[in-house]
């Protein structure tokens, strides 16, 4: 299990601060969400834990050892997995290719390995294979193994995405609106699989969301951005009574103000 830290994080595009001098701990083993109204600097949040984007100021740190700045594919290896607020899966490759694409940073055989395959990388890809399987399993997606991805149902997508992030086997995973485009039936079992998958692999995770009802249902801990600025955190009935956050959500439309009410 792991913890991760951010310390004054800033992120400036020209005369805009996107981020401005966010601190918060997401605690090990509990899932804590990233709230706020739209452009409020969630997403700028997560593609600097991710290293999609350079920090302007700040430090991120995971389990004490800071990574900020560091490239996307050194986040993923040293434990750091996420999803995308829109679906980005290989469309054209099948199910179960794109749960092996997550594996690949953790197979050992390189260029020369997947070649001219000797027995141990033939080994190594049989038990990625399997465990592939597994995976999709977990998460109900086996039977649409050897489909394409794209051709997959909206909410399975989504699960698949979820479903290639755990392939890297992280200790921290980041999901960005895990529930967009669902219906409440496809929410309902999304919010009873994040639990069972943060409970039984022991995980860190942090999820971004506009769903109140799954944001409450599911968080033990609650970062609130509004203009690139934590004014709130805390569980989720020190949220929804706050102050700064009724008024954060009352002062832009009464359609997102009703959600946290
Ligand atoms: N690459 C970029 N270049 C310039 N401005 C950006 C860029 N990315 C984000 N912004 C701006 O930064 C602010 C925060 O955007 P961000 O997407 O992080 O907000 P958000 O809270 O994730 O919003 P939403 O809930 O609508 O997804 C917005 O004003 C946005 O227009």
């Amino acid at each position: 299990m792991s913890t991760l830290t951010v310390t004054k994080l800033t992120k400036r595009f020209g005369g805009l601060i996107a981020v401005n001098g966010v601190d918060f701990t997401f605690r090990s083993g509990v899932i804590s969400a990233v709230i706020g109204p739209n452009g409020a600097g969630k997403t700028t949040f997560f593609n600097m834990i991710t290293g999609l984007y350079a920090p302007d100021d700040g430090i991120v740190e995971l389990d004490g050892r800071s990574i900020g700045g560091a490239k996307p594919n050194r986040i993923t290896s040293l434990g750091i997995a996420r999803t995308f607020q829109n679906i980005r899966l290989f469309g054209s490759m099948t199910v179960l290719e794109n749960v092996m694409v997550g594996m690949h940073g953790r197979l050992k055989a390189g260029l020369f390995g997947s070649i001219f395959q000797p027995p141990r990388v033939r080994h190594e890809e049989i038990e990625a294979t399997l465990e592939g399987y597994r995976l999709l399993e977990y998460f109900g997606l086996e039977e649409w193994m050897n489909e394409r991805a794209d051709s997959l149902p909206y909410g399975a997508q989504r699960r698949l995405e979820i479903a290639r992030a755990l392939a890297t086997k992280p200790k921290v995973l980041l999901l960005d609106e895990p529930a967009a485009g669902m219906n409440p039936r496809e929410t309902a079992e999304l919010t009873a699989l994040i639990k069972r998958m943060q409970g039984e692999l022991d995980m860190t995770v942090i999820l971004i969301e506009h769903d109140m009802k799954l944001v409450m249902g599911l968080s033990e801990h609650i970062l609130v951005l509004d203009y690139g600025t934590k004014i709130a955190e805390g569980s989720p009935d020190e949220i929804r009574n706050h102050p700064r956050v009724i008024e954060a959500y009352l002062g832009k439309s009464a359609g997102e103000a009703e959600v946290i009410a």
